[in-house]
């Protein structure tokens, strides 16, 4: 889908390129994402590859065709690109902040109306309250999501992501990777993404880039690849320690054995059938839902005993909500400071689907670690033979 030839940028002045011959095929309907420290070309290399400034030498080729020396704002309306600081104007309103390259394109007013609140919805936000605020009326997280937005208001084929979750608190960037992941299954763009946090490279990255200074390719690999065998000392000191436990990143929720057996009750039902049924199962806490099936409390037999009616405050809150989408790592996370001991799974719009317990997270990763010694066996076996 694009795809970058011994791409060099030495900068006026410089002696040595920022970046240095990157070569690079990025598949479509991919996220490729580039990590590596801090001053080692990415941010270089994606404006190379948008051509906010010129290579020195090398060839950009996307669908087949060479853009390295063609108009460069024609190639940029194939290009969407989010940074870090989402670089939204000011003073004009949210709706114009997405409707920047339409409008570029003479798209027609109702056309353009529709698209904006097309995508506002697709990134979870209202169209009605937000289409005519200004940016700095909205949170850190929705300006993200608005910079997401506008790069996607085109449909462009190919999508540039320089930290677009850099500058945002630890809960929310969580929740927008999983958003845009969950988006990406729709969209299926192809991506570049860029990022300094091994983590993160690991959670959105089809394929993972890991870079020395430069922009030198240290390896370029699947995440699980990487983190099993990484090419040398530089690429593991990158993915740094705890490589098994960064494995968690790799599978997500909707891949594993949710546990459905636990027992479940509305909040509107009488606390002595939810009793009998508690005690039926082998579970010492039910867990109960309200109209919409969201999660809402957990309850024991004792909690349901000294009750006639059930009360929104009875037993503990149920905390630890976590979508499909979401990695074993975050489950995890949540369920080790969890009320209930295990991760509760819901769809979009909060209703319960199942429960993530430990054991359900052991099981995977026993199961991660015998894919990967079986693969060392049968390469074993090859070179054996060989
Ligand atoms: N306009 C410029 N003129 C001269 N040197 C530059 C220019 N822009 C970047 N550089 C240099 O090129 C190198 C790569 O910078 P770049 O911003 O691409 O790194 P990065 O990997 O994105 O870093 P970070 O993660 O800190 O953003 C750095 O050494 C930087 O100082």
């Amino acid at each position: 889908m694009i795809e970058l030839q011994e791409l060099t940028k030495t900068f006026p002045g410089q002696t040595v390129p920022a970046v240095d011959r990157l070569s690079l095929a990025v598949p479509r309907g991919e996220i490729v994402v580039l990590v590596g420290p801090s001053g080692c070309g990415k941010t270089t290399s994606m404006e190379l590859v948008n051509r906010l400034i010129e290579p020195t030498s090398g060839r950009i080729i996307l669908e087949g065709e060479d853009v390295t020396r063609g108009n460069a704002d024609e190639l940029r309306r194939r290009i969407g690109y989010v940074i870090q600081e989402t670089g939204l104007f000011p003073h004009r309103t949210i709706a114009q902040n997405i409707g920047t390259v339409p409008t570029m394109l003479g798209w027609k007013k109702a056309k353009l109306a529709d698209r904006v609140d097309e995508l506002l919805s697709l990134v979870g936000m209202d169209p009605a309250a937000y289409r005519g605020r200004y940016p700095k009326e909205l949170s850190g997280g929705q300006r993200q999501r608005v910079g997401v937005a506008r790069a996607m208001a085109a449909d462009p084929p190919v999508m540039l992501m320089d930290e677009p979750f850099g500058a945002i608190d630890p809960i929310t960037r969580e929740r927008l990777q999983n958003e845009f992941l969950r988006l990406q299954q729709t969209i299926q763009k192809t991506i570049i993404f860029v990022t300094h946090d091994i983590d993160e490279a690991i959670k959105m990255g089809d394929r993972i880039v890991v870079l020395r200074d430069q922009s030198h390719i240290a390896q370029f690999d699947t995440p699980a690849e990487i983190l099993s065998n990484p090419a040398d000392d530089y690429v593991s000191d990158f993915i740094g320690a705890g490589a098994s436990l960064k494995r968690l990143n790799l599978t997500r929720i909707r891949d594993v054995a949710m546990t459905d057996d636990n027992p479940t009750g509305l909040l509107s039902e009488p606390p002595a059938d939810l009793l009998a049924r508690l005690v039926a199962s082998d579970w010492s806490a039910m867990l109960l839902l309200d109209a919409q099936r969201r999660p809402a409390r957990w309850v024991t037999a004792p909690d349901l005993r000294r009750v006639d009616g059930i009360r929104p405050t009875i037993g503990l809150r149920a905390t630890a909500l976590v979508e499909a989408h979401a990695t074993l790592s975050d489950a995890l996370n949540e369920l080790v400071t969890s009320n209930g001991g295990v991760a509760i799974v819901v769809d979009g719009s909060g209703a319960y689907q199942g429960v993530v317990d430990m054991e359900t997270i052991m099981t995977a990763v026993r199961s991660l670690r015998e894919e990967q010694s079986e693969f060392y066996m049968a390469a074993k076996h090859t070179q054996d033979e060989s």
